[in-house]
């Protein structure tokens, strides 16, 4: 891939502990099927021709494992760039953000923790961008009623209220921005956090709609979730092996 020729670049942010998931080594570098999380993440993207470039925010201490981990699984002929990554999700997306050539307008963020996003996702996402949204999340809609609450945690909670689950959607990524667009609010959230304000959201549409910005949705995947607790890795599994059996994926 040509990052000049870039349609799309990609942010991955990657430099997370996992403590959801329990012990072991930061959570995009453990296994899926025999192969690393982050590297899924980065073979889905890399699957679609709308991206370019990638650009890894990896842990800070992890730079050079990673270099010889997307290296070492045949990605080594892709443009992929490693930047170390950031204390939050938030300050990832911005350092990796950094490192995106001036010329690229599109810019997608993909957390490496879903490794099984189909190509068709990633590919709906930029196109809604290119044709003009200046924000894009993929979504599904939610299998549970959702309540809000008065957090108790470890004791009963007071019901708020119950919202209508048919305006309620669970997002996913990648999330698609106007490059001009991501960069501005990350610099606005820096300025803010500065000064002591909001604390970081947990996406980047989060951002734009903090600024005022305009946010559209997709349909997402139900194959997009994110590995977060142990039992979504033995799903991952079970479809890794299942996509592996039916067409050598
Ligand atoms: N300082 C951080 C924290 C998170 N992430 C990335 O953001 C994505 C989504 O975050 P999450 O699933 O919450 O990962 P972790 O922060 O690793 O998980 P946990 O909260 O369980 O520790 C992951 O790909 C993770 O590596 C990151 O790049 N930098
Ligand atoms: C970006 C995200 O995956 C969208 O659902 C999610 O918000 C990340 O949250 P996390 O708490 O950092 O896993």
């Amino acid at each position: 891939m040509n990052a000049t020729a870039a349609v799309a670049a990609a942010v991955v942010p990657a430099a997370g502990r996992g403590e959801r998931l329990g012990p072991g080594a930061p959570k995009a570098l453990r296994e899926l099927g025999g192969v690393p999380l982050l590297v899924h993440a980065v073979r889905a993207l890399a699957r679609s021709r709308a991206v370019g470039l990638v650009v890894v925010a990896a842990p800070a201490d992890g730079v050079a494992e990673v270099v010889g981990l997307l290296d070492s699984h045949g990605l080594d002929g892709k443009d992929i760039r490693v930047v170390a990554g950031g204390a939050t999700r938030q300050e990832s997306v911005r350092l990796g953000l950094a490192a995106i050539p001036a010329e690229v307008e599109i810019v997608l963020v993909h957390d490496a923790a879903r490794p099984l996003v189909p190509v068709e996702v990633v590919d709906a996402v930029a196109a809604a961008v290119r044709a003009g949204a200046e924000a894009v999340v993929p979504a599904v809609p939610l299998a549970d009623t959702v309540k809000r609450v008065e957090p108790n945690r470890g004791g009963p909670e007071p019901v708020l209220d119950t919202p209508d689950r048919s305006t309620l959607r669970a997002v996913q990524t990648p999330q698609g921005f106007r490059r001009e667009t991501l960069a501005e609010v990350h610099e606005k959230a820096l300025t803010e956090e500065a000064a002591g304000g909001l604390p970081p959201v947990t996406d980047d549409a989060g951002l734009v709609e903090r600024f005022g910005g305009r946010v559209v949705v997709v349909p997402g995947h139900e194959e997009a979730f994110k590995v977060t607790r142990p039992l979504d890795l033995v799903l991952a599994e079970a479809v890794l092996a299942r996509r592996r059996a039916s067409d050598g994926y």
